[in-house]
């Protein structure tokens, strides 16, 4: 059992909770003027205490696209001059105002933590809703401009590692599947983005006519089910085509401790393979979180900002292959 939970760990990378929240005295963002956006950033900021405060239209384009990066803010919002992100010391809970509702409030927790994660931001919610004018109707609840967001407003999700299942070419099935249970199947940046290494953010599809419980309970035993059949998965690889599979593993390895210089697609797409074989103990890797870092760290806008700040896709290919290499390095097991 215990050998299980560990497992599970490694194919369950985070969690978050995220409410849809609107004011009732003012028009929906798409018909909000710069005023209106200006005032609510405003409201909002006094109302949140020990929160950084970042107005989009103030930074550069290197820390809009590192917020993406670190899961902070959405790509949506970085579109909205006058929107703003509001975001705790620890980076589990930010609030987005100005993206496609007036607040977006987020909580982020590591592994299948998707309880506390709503525990959080729950009473951050409560916190905002006694000063703030939600849009609310006693029939339908949290009023939103779209209507797969009416009712809770909550999305519940994970990002889960899903090699074995990718591989094994069962990943458009499984996303089919849960899409009868009202469960939707995304790239790890959300709507709109192209699934990479492997990785996939499982959520609820709608909000409306169930309990924030229920909506909670249905994400967390569908990504519970889908990390069983990864791992299942596996043990079939494994059992069947362990050589093709060590063949395969090896090579990513390989190409990964000798690089020169690496693009971001081929990264994602050798870091899956490298994660899955230290996680099945077929390659020489002490330990599996520092790669899993690597998938927020090796971004392009967070080399970037390593290097001062400047975005010359060739150099962040070269310092990309040098820093994966210094971490493959060092957890390296010795024979
Ligand atoms: N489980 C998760 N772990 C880490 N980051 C996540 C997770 N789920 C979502 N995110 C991040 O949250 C951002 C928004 O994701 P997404 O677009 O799916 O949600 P949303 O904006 O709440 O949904 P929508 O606007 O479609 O109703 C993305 O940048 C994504 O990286």
């Amino acid at each position: 059992m215990e050998e299980w939970m560990e497992q599970k760990k490694s194919v369950i990378l985070s969690s978050r909770v995220r409410l849809a929240r609107n004011y009732k005295d003012y028009p929906f963002p798409d018909r909000l003027n710069e005023k209106g956006c200006e005032e609510i950033v405003e409201q909002v900021g006094r109302a949140l205490d020990g929160f950084r405060k970042i107005v989009v239209g103030e930074v550069d384009d290197t820390t809009k696209y590192l917020l993406v990066e670190r899961h902070l803010a959405s790509r949506e919002l970085m579109d909205n001059p006058c929107g703003a992100l509001f975001f705790n010391e620890e980076e589990t809970l930010a609030v987005m105002v100005g993206e496609e509702d007036h607040l977006r409030l987020q909580s982020l927790e590591p592994g299948l933590g998707l309880r506390t994660a709503y525990e959080r931001i729950d009473e951050l919610d409560r916190k905002l809703e006694k000063v703030l004018p939600y849009a609310y109707d006693p029939q339908w609840g949290y009023l939103s401009s779209c209507p797969t967001n009416v009712g809770t407003g909550m999305r519940a999700s994970a990002l889960v590692h899903l090699p074995a299942l990718s591989m094994t070419g069962q990943m458009d099935n499984m996303a089919r599947a849960v899409s009868k249970l009202g469960i939707t199947v995304r790239g790890m940046y959300g709507e709109g983005s192209e699934p990479m290494g492997d990785l996939f953010q499982i959520s609820n599809q709608l909000t409306l006519g169930r309990t924030e419980e229920e909506l909670i309970s249905r994400v967390q035993t569908t990504v519970e089910s889908l990390a069983e059949l990864e791992l299942e998965g596996r043990r079939t690889l494994l059992e069947y085509g362990h050589l093709d599979l060590e063949d395969r593993l090896n090579r990513a390895y390989g190409l990964m401790l000798y690089a020169k210089k690496l693009e971001l697609p081929e990264f994602m797409r050798l870091i899956s393979d490298v994660l899955l074989g230290a996680e099945m103990e077929l390659l020489p890797v002490r330990a599996v979180e520092p790669l899993q870092d690597l998938l927020v760290t090796m971004q392009p806008a967070g080399l970037a900002k390593t290097m001062g700040d400047e975005m010359s896709p060739a150099k962040i290919n070269i310092l990309r292959a040098k820093k994966v290499q210094e971490v493959l390095r060092d957890l390296k097991e010795e024979d």
